[in-house]
């Protein structure tokens, strides 16, 4: 378990983080989402000690980081893929790990299995792509068998077989009962992944709740209607609380009334409808409107409600 209470982190006058509160429970995956430069990896590296937080506390698994006799049995971080030795091999890099920790060569052996480094793991690890330093850097935190799991970013230059890898294999951890908190600004891998979300935007906590919790408390349920007298059928629906947008040919997006009640309004005014359809809104949505003040980067595309994903795109490019 992750506990922050009033964490924060000043660098000169830039807040980075502005006084944290928050659990990461065991047992699930708790995603940390948020636009670039809102605080995830400040947080992550304060966690692990790695900064030293200006206000407030931290502890994993109930004691500050440096206070843990076995660290690398308590918590495995990837923060910075790029951190290894470059002119050791990976299997070098996690014995000298493992040397230092009493962990057994056995064990080196399982993790480099586990990550699927087996064929390059006698390479120099300063010649490794992105994707496969990635692995490296997830095998180092897998390394101690760790109750709480800590991964800045991890899908980060992997391939689509490496990125359902991490899927499968957090969802696995959390289900032993481990603590697993991953950092990430692809929504729709969020989505996929995580069982509970904590957003961060310019180093405050603005959501901090279950996936399908945030989903479905971004915005009033709409209801695609398909008909072909939509003029007439927009006027019948027109009351106090309910807007109509028009997309495109013969479809309406209704918002103050659900299937039933439009059905019941077309039926009794003999309006033709052949769809009628209740839309969930994405986890890019629900992202996008709680973030939509809290980005330090703007783009110049113009975000209407389809351009939602493409700005959510530019917004994770930039600052990059
Ligand atoms: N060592 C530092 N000195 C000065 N400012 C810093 C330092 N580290 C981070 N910052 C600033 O603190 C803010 C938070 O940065 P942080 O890296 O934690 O954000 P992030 O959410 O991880 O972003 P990204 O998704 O881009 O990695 C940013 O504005 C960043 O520029």
């Amino acid at each position: 378990m992750i506990e922050a209470r009033q964490l924060s982190k000043h660098y000169g006058e830039k807040t980075a983080v502005a006084g944290v509160t928050f659990t990461v429970q065991p047992g699930k995956v708790t995603g940390f989402l948020g636009p670039n430069g809102a605080g995830k990896s400040t947080t992550m590296r304060m966690i692990v000690g790695l900064d030293r937080p200006s206000g407030g506390d931290v502890t994993v698994n109930g004691k500050h980081y440096a206070q843990h006799k076995d660290p690398l049995h308590q918590v495995g971080a990837l923060l910075d893929a790029k951190a290894v030795h470059t002119s050791r091999s990976a299997y070098n890099h996690l014995r000298a790990m493992a040397a230092t920790h009493s962990i057994p060569v056995s064990r080196v052996n399982q993790v480099i299995e586990m990550t699927g480094l087996g064929q390059v793991a006698k390479k120099k690890a300063g010649g490794f792509s992105l994707g496969m330093g990635q692995r490296l850097g997830i095998a180092t935190a897998l390394l101690g068998d760790p109750q709480t799991l800590i991964l800045d970013e991890p899908v980060n230059g992997l391939d689509p077989e490496g990125v359902l890898w991490v899927r499968n294999l957090v969802k696995y951890l959390a289900s032993e009962g481990k603590t697993v908190f991953l950092s990430s600004h692809l929504m729709s891998e969020m989505a996929q992944t995580a069982d509970h979300l904590i957003v961060i935007g310019r180093g405050r906590i603005i959501a901090d709740a279950p996936i399908a919790e945030l989903i479905s408390g971004s915005r009033a349920a709409r209801v695609r209607v398909r008909t072909p007298q939509a003029t007439e059928l927009t006027r019948f629906l027109a009351s106090d609380g309910v807007t109509i947008s028009a997309s495109e040919a013969e479809t309406l997006e209704v918002t103050g009334l659900d299937a039933r009640q439009i059905a019941q309004i077309a039926l009794d005014n003999r309006v033709l409808v052949y769809e009628l359809s209740p839309l969930n809104a994405s986890l890019e949505e629900a992202y996008f409107n709680l973030t939509k003040d809290e980005v330090e980067y703007h783009s110049t595309i113009d975000g209407g409600a389809s351009g939602d994903a493409q700005l959510l795109a530019a917004l994770s490019q930039e600052g990059k």
